[in-house]
């Protein structure tokens, strides 16, 4: 089967995308072309890929997304930038209310967060607090700032679904080992964990900035996870890190993004959706494997400007 793919990233969260609108593949041959296009060993490489699907009665278009292991997740705000440029060039609006697995956000073009940058304003929610859906047994319904002894004794972790769920623990300074420690003991799915959960150490760097490092379900340590960053300012809001309503900069490994999060659960996040190239590959879906790369259309120019942030 060959393909054609756009290879494009939000703050660093690298994805191939793919025009599924008029594709149909059941859900195990879309799993095997995640596996297969984001092996780093491969020619393309990438945390997930990403699915712009079609319009229905409520939204212009949808996403849907497949993590490296080929596991599908609720949601990805970075992948949601730059399935937004795919779905807002395909039909020329200027902004739409995009389908998601099990809920819906609200896309539009910002203005460039820097010369060259192609940006996209994205709110989703609400956080749920409700860990009995993910589920997350033996803790109570909702955790707080509050010790998860099988992860670790010293971390408080609060626990906010997207939908997809995230443990999220401020911490003095990232320690990147024990993030990969407690992601691990996660993406074994333990009795109690059973669908797993993306991890986060969060630094309050100053009144106005906050740095995210995020161990991913299905994918591992990526440059950036943008429903972590959600997360991570929602959860700064709820214990009273910083007010509510207030638009902060959130750094990552990969860059940033500017990030607001409201009272109830509403989070607002403007960044980038950088398109490296654009191509086609074969798969082999038997195999699991990708071949044969063609790149048509390479843009150095929008790779540039990212690296300038
Ligand atoms: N990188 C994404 C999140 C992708 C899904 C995640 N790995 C999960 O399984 O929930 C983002 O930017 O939100």
């Amino acid at each position: 089967m060959r393909l054609s793919i756009t290879k494009c990233h939000g703050s660093g969260n690298d994805f191939a995308l793919i025009d599924a609108r008029d594709l149909a593949l059941d859900d195990a041959d879309w799993a095997q072309v995640a596996r297969a296009l984001t092996d780093r060993a491969g020619p393309v490489g990438g945390d997930g890929i990403l699915l712009l699907t079609g319009a229905d009665a409520e939204a212009a278009f949808g996403m849907r997304i497949f993590n490296a292991d080929g596991s599908e997740p609720e949601t990805c705000l970075n992948g949601l930038r730059c399935i937004a440029r795919a779905g807002l060039e395909a039909t020329g609006q200027p902004s739409a209310h995009v389908r998601l697995k099990t809920s819906h956000a609200d896309v539009a073009r910002d203005a460039d967060l820097a010369a060259g940058v192609y940006t996209v304003r994205e709110t989703a929610g609400p956080a749920s607090l409700d860990v009995r859906a993910w589920p997350l047994d033996g803790e109570g319904d909702e955790i707080r700032e509050a010790v998860i002894a099988r992860l670790s004794p010293d971390l408080r972790f609060t626990a906010v679904a997207m939908p997809n769920p995230h443990l999220i623990a401020f911490v003095d300074r990232v320690d990147e080992a024990e993030l990969v420690r407690i992601g691990e003991i996660c993406e074994g799915a333990p009795a109690w964990l059973p669908n797993r959960a993306n991890v986060s150490f969060v630094e309050l760097r100053d009144a106005d900035t906050l740095y995210v490092r995020t161990f991913e379900r299905g994918v591992g340590l990526t440059n950036a996870c943008g429903s972590a960053m959600g997360a991570a300012t929602f959860v700064a809001g709820l214990t009273g890190r910083l007010p509510f309503d207030r638009t902060v900069t959130v750094r990552n490994r990969g860059g940033l993004v500017r990030a607001s999060a409201s009272e109830a659960g509403m989070v607002t996040l403007s960044g980038n959706a950088t398109v490296e190239w654009t191509g086609t590959v074969t798969i082999d879906l038997a195999q699991g494997t990708a071949h044969d790369l063609a790149v048509t259309q390479r843009h150095p120019e929008e790779i540039a400007a990212w690296a300038a942030i």
